[in-house]
Order: C-alpha cells, then structure tokens, then sequence
C-alpha cells in the first residue's frame, strides 16, 4: 500500500434506527496511517457508526470517501474489514477451514491461514471446530481474518473485548503493523487502545 494516498472522508453523517436520530453532522478524516477512536457513553451511537461506515446501515444524510492508495473500482465495503461483535464463525467448521472461507472475500491476499493463526496463537487449535472456541479465542480467530485479506480500512467495535493481555498486546502489535504499512483504522472502544490513536471522535450520550 501506498502510505500517502489512503484516506477515509466522512461529511455531515447522520443515522437513524426505529425512526429515531442516532447521531447527526459527524465528521472525520482519517489519512494513512492514522487510528481514530471513536469513544462515549453506552447507546452513544458508537457501535451504530462503524456499521454505517461499513456499508451495514443506510445513511439518512451526509457522504462517505475513500481515497485508495491502490487503484480500484471498489468501495469502502470491499475496502473495510468489519470487526464487530460477532465473530461470524461457522461453529461446524474447523479454525483453519473458516479461515481458509475468509481467504476468498476481497481484497489483495495477505498471509496463508496457518501463518495467520500462528499470529494469534491459535495454530496449535486448527484442527477444532471453531464453536469449541472459548469466547477470547473466538475473537482471536476473527483477528486473523484481517490478516488473510489485506483491506485498508478497519472498523474495530471494542476490538479488546474478551482478550486477555497477551492477546491484547498482539493485537496492538497487528494493529500497529496495519498502520505502518499505510492502512488507517476506526474503533469504538470503551478502554484505551494498546495503540496510541491519532485523534478522538466522542459521540454524545443518546
Ligand atoms: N434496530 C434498532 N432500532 C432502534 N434503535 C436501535 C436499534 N439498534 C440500536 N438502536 C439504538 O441505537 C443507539 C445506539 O446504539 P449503539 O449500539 O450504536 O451504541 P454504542 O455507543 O455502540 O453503545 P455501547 O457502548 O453500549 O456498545 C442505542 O440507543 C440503541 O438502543
């Protein structure tokens, strides 16, 4: 990736769920190389951003840009990896062969899947059915998927949630790896990032 040209644009959004004004005329930029944390209070609307940056939610006003380093027709779904709260496992498969489904979205190809899981130490777990997996190596699962497919743009909701601080420090290591080859990242988060954020975006309290 190109570290200069990467960057993410969002003008004036609003978004309303149940007919009810979430938030309205928030605006950011995030450039190449640089974490936003999006913080405030429980209902703040946090979770509900990401979602509407990652294409899962229609926005009832403003725009969404992405300048990419890498030429491309796509847009920012196919640019973003989405890591919410659920893992999106499939409980029968085996770790290595959800892996192996995730190798197939989008996206220029980033580590073979057994490389991934060694990253977040679960290679020695390939073999299991992923609904074995504990709650954190759940998450730990679905943190490889960012690396089998090279994506730009991380939207993390609570990212740390469930890890442990061996995990947590991993992740702040993968993290950070994302940010110097030039991507940029968003994450909603309750408690400080292992990776200092470039800036703040605090959300009001519903
Ligand atoms: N489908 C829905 N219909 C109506 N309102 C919804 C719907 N989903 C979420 N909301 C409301 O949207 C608001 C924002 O929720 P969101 O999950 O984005 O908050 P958050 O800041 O991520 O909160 P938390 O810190 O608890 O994770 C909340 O008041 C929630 O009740």
């Amino acid at each position: 990736m190109n570290r200069a040209a990467n960057r993410l644009s969002a003008t004036d959004l609003a978004v309303s769920r149940g007919g009810r004004a979430i938030f309205a005329q928030i605006s950011f930029m995030i450039g190449a190389g640089e974490l936003l944390a999006v913080t405030g209070a429980n209902g703040a609307g946090k979770s509900t951003l990401l979602r509407a940056v990652a294409g899962l939610l229609p926005l009832a006003a403003g725009s969404l840009r992405f300048d990419a380093a890498r030429e491309s027709d796509a847009g920012i779904s196919e640019n973003a990896h989405y890591f919410g709260h659920l893992d999106g496992l499939k409980p029968a498969l085996s770790v290595r062969d959800n892996l192996a489904l995730w190798t197939r979205v989008a996206g220029e190809p980033g580590l073979p899947a057994l490389e991934a899981l060694e990253q977040v130490e679960l290679d020695h777990l390939d073999d299991l059915p992923a609904g074995y997996l504990s709650a954190g190596q759940r998450r730990r699962a679905s943190l490889a998927r960012l690396l089998v497919v090279r994506r730009p743009i991380w939207l993390l909701d609570e990212p740390t949630s469930a890890l442990d601080a061996r995990s947590e420090a991993t992740f702040g290591e993968l993290l950070a790896g994302h940010l110097a080859g030039g991507g940029l990242a968003l994450a909603a988060t309750h408690r400080p990032l292992p990776v200092a954020s470039s800036a703040t975006l605090a959300l009001g309290a519903a």
